[in-house]
C-alpha cells in the first residue's frame, strides 16, 4: 500500500497522453465503467509488444490514487496534525464552489433532479447527503422535504421524565414536558419528525434484525397512518420488501453528497463519510465559511492511539 500519490498522477497525466487511439479507447470503456460501477469482464487481448502493459499501467496509477488518498485520511498521515487533528486541503476534482445557497447545491449534486425522479428507488438507493451535525442534518431534511410535492405529516414524541430519576433529584419531576422537546441529542430524532410519502429515511435502531430491519437500513415511506408508517425497504437483501414501522448507520453508495459547513469533530469521521462512495466520481463535497464563503480545507481527526493496540 506504500504508493506516492503524486507519482501515480503524474504517471498517469504522462502515459494517459502517450496512449494511441485504440489504447484510449480502452482505457476510457474500462474508467467509465468503474466510474459508473456497472460489471463487467474485459479481456485485453494483442500480439507481443503491442502496449498491453501500457494501458494496464495507465489504469492502475489512475485507480491506486483515490483509494490511496482514503487511505491516507484514515490513517492520519495526510497534513500536520496537532492534538490529533489536522487541517487538510480537499482536491478541487469533488468540491462544490460554486453556488448561492449551499443546500440547494449539495443536494442537486447528490441528486439530480430530485422532483422528477423522487419515486424512483433505484435512484434514490444510491445517493445520501452527509452532515457532521444534527442541526445542519434537520436543515437539509427540512429543504429536501419541501421539494417533494406530497401532503406532510408531523409525528412528535412523547417525553417524560424517569421515576427513577425523580427520586434521585426531585427537581427533575419540576421539568415542564416542553423542556424536553426542546433537547437535541446525538443519535436520538428530534421531538418533531416530518415526513412525507415517498421520501426516503434511515433507521437510526435495529427494529427486527431477522427481517433485515436493523440500524442503518434505508427505506422509502409509502404510506403515513395517525401510529404507523408503511415503508418499503431499499437496502439489503430485504430490498423490496414492505414494512410497518410503529410510533415509537455501513452501506456504500454511488453518489455521496458531504456538507461541511463546520468541521468534523471526531475519530475518523472523515474517512467513514467519504469511504462509503463507490467511486470518486460520485462524491461531492461542499465546505464553506460562517460566512458562507466556500473552502477546500477541513479538518481530519485521527487518534492515532486507537491503532496502537490493533
Ligand atoms: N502508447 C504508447 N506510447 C509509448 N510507448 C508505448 C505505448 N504503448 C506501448 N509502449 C511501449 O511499447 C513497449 C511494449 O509495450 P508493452 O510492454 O505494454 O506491450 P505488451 O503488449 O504488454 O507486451 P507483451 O505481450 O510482450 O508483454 C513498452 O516499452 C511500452 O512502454
Amino acid at each position: 500500500m506504500a504508493y506516492d500519490k503524486e507519482m501515480l498522477a503524474e504517471q498517469y497525466n504522462t502515459t494517459y497522453q502517450l496512449l494511441t487511439d485504440e489504447q484510449k479507447t480502452i482505457v476510457d470503456t474500462i474508467m467509465s465503467v468503474v466510474n459508473t460501477q456497472s460489471a463487467a469482464i474485459y479481456f485485453l487481448y494483442g500480439y507481443g509488444g503491442t502496449g498491453k502493459t501500457f494501458v494496464w499501467t495507465t489504469l492502475s496509477s489512475e485507480l491506486k490514487q483515490f483509494s490511496h488518498w482514503l487511505l491516507d485520511i484514515r490513517d492520519g498521515k495526510i497534513g500536520q496534525y496537532n492534538d490529533e487533528f489536522s487541517e487538510i486541503t480537499i482536491p478541487d476534482e469533488f468540491l462544490i464552489k460554486n453556488y448561492d445557497d449551499p443546500i440547494h447545491a449539495i443536494v442537486e449534486a447528490t441528486y439530480p433532479s430530485l422532483i422528477d425522479n423522487y419515486s424512483d428507488i433505484n435512484y434514490l438507493q444510491k445517493r445520501v447527503v452527509l452532515a457532521s451535525k444534527k442541526e445542519i442534518v434537520d436543515k437539509i431534511n427540512d429543504y429536501v422535504l419541501s421539494l417533494i410535492p406530497n401532503h406532510e405529516k408531523e409525528y412528535c414524541s412523547a417525553d417524560s421524565i424517569d421515576k427513577s430519576d425523580e427520586l434521585l433529584n426531585p427537581a427533575f419531576a419540576l421539568l415542564p414536558p416542553e423542556f424536553l422537546y426542546s433537547l437535541q441529542t446525538s443519535g436520538i430524532p428530534n421531538h418533531k419528525l416530518k415526513l412525507k410519502v415517498g421520501t426516503p429515511i434511515m433507521l437510526l435502531r435495529n427494529l427486527d434484525q431477522t427481517d433485515g430491519l436493523c440500524n442503518g437500513t434505508r427505506l422509502i415511506i409509502t404510506k403515513l397512518g395517525s401510529n404507523v408508517i408503511e415503508a418499503e425497504v431499499i437496502t439489503g437483501p430485504n430490498s423490496g420488501n414492505r414494512t410497518y414501522i410503529p410510533r415509537i448507520n455501513g452501506q456504500s453508495l454511488h453518489h455521496i453528497g458531504l456538507y461541511l459547513p463546520h468541521p468534523v469533530f471526531s475519530h475518523g469521521q472523515l474517512y467513514v463519510a467519504i469511504s462509503r462512495v463507490k467511486s470518486k466520481d460520485g462524491l461531492h463535497i461542499l465546505i464553506h465559511d460562517n460566512d458562507g464563503n466556500p473552502k477546500n480545507i477541513t479538518t481530519n481527526v485521527v487518534y492515532n492511539e486507537v491503532f496502537a493496540n490493533l
